[in-house]
């Protein structure tokens, strides 16, 4: 096999993302090269993204890209990527996730506020709702951009604090100090990166599938089901957690109201080879339990 073209958004994390996958692929004897790709969802930054109406606003350029063999392999952090993928498009390797939370980052200039009146500088549903399901009064403000942009904006004053994904911060190596937030689910497959390869790329695949994680694997597959039976192709405030541990799963799934009044969630442990269908059949079970109607309402106000 020749080099393997890694293409990757250019944002400071994404290339981190992309040098990771990169050393993997050393290390099993590959020779990489790295092409970075601007995608719309860098291009577009005045609007939140639920408002823009479209899925997988991060990974449709690198999408084109794999399917016109610009590059071989896509770096994706997964959460970004849409539940339902392009026709010979594959998810072929996780690799093992470092840190799934989210965690709270405040502007450094700002009063030690009580977390019930701080200002949240936030454009995600999830975190919106998470948050106002503890605290109803809470005022947002949007932002959008890179990690470094968000903070830049943050200590510009535009709020009292931000929420950010701990494996950012970590990936990115930077100085702010964070708390963590224990009623905030994480989004499904946070914390997560992955390579997606046209399906059709057999001996490419075989390699890919040798750098896998297996548990982060069977994890994000539990957690993307969940996602994908309960949305149906539309956003939701819908958090999901699954780990192993000693040969069992435990998995937290929760669907959230925009306003955050309305919560259900589900808590189960199993056996880890029980795992198949998983993530639907408790996605089914928050459907059948005020989640159907739960979603109906969130659809129209969107
Ligand atoms: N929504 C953007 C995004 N996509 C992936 C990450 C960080 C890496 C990850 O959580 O997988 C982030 C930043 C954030 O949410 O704070």
């Amino acid at each position: 096999m020749n080099t393997i073209k890694i293409g990757t958004r250019n944002s400071p994390l994404a290339l981190w993302q992309a040098h990771e996958v990169a050393a993997k692929l050393q290390h099993v004897g590959f020779d990489t090269e790295i092409v970075p790709i601007v995608s719309s969802g860098d291009k577009n930054l005045h609007q939140p993204l639920y408002a823009l109406g479209i899925t997988g606003i991060f990974t449709r350029d690198l999408d084109l890209a794999l399917l016109n063999s610009q590059i071989d392999i896509a770096v994706h952090s997964l959460k970004d990527v849409p539940t339902e993928l392009p026709h010979n498009i594959q998810i072929s390797a996780v690799l093992e996730r470092d840190f799934s939370e989210d965690v709270l980052v405040r502007n450094k200039d700002a009063e030690p506020l009580d977390l019930e009146v701080l200002k949240i500088a936030t454009s995600s549903l999830r975190r919106r709702a998470f948050w106002l399901k503890e605290f109803p009064e809470t005022e947002f403000a949007d932002i959008r951009g890179n990690v470094q942009t968000r903070l830049k904006k943050l200590d510009d004053g535009i709020a009292d604090a931000t929420i950010f994904s701990l494996a950012g911060i970590k990936r990115m190596n930077l100085d702010v100090l964070y708390e963590p937030i224990p009623f905030l689910l994480q989004a499904p497959s946070q914390g997560v990166v992955a390579i997606a390869s046209l399906s059709s790329n057999i001996d490419l695949n075989q390699v890919l599938k040798s750098i896998s994680h297996k548990e982060t694997e069977i994890c994000t597959t539990i957690e993307r089901e969940f996602l994908r039976t309960l949305e149906g192709g539309c956003t939701a405030p819908i958090g999901a957690k699954a780990e192993m541990l000693d040969g069992q799963v435990r998995f937290l799934g929760a669907l959230c109201s925009l306003n955050g009044k309305d919560f259900i969630e589900t808590d189960e442990i199993f056996d880890w080879n029980e795992t198949e269908n998983f993530g639907e059949r408790l996605a089914k079970k928050i459907l059948n339990n005020g989640g159907r109607e739960l979603m109906d309402e969130i659809k129209k106000s969107l």
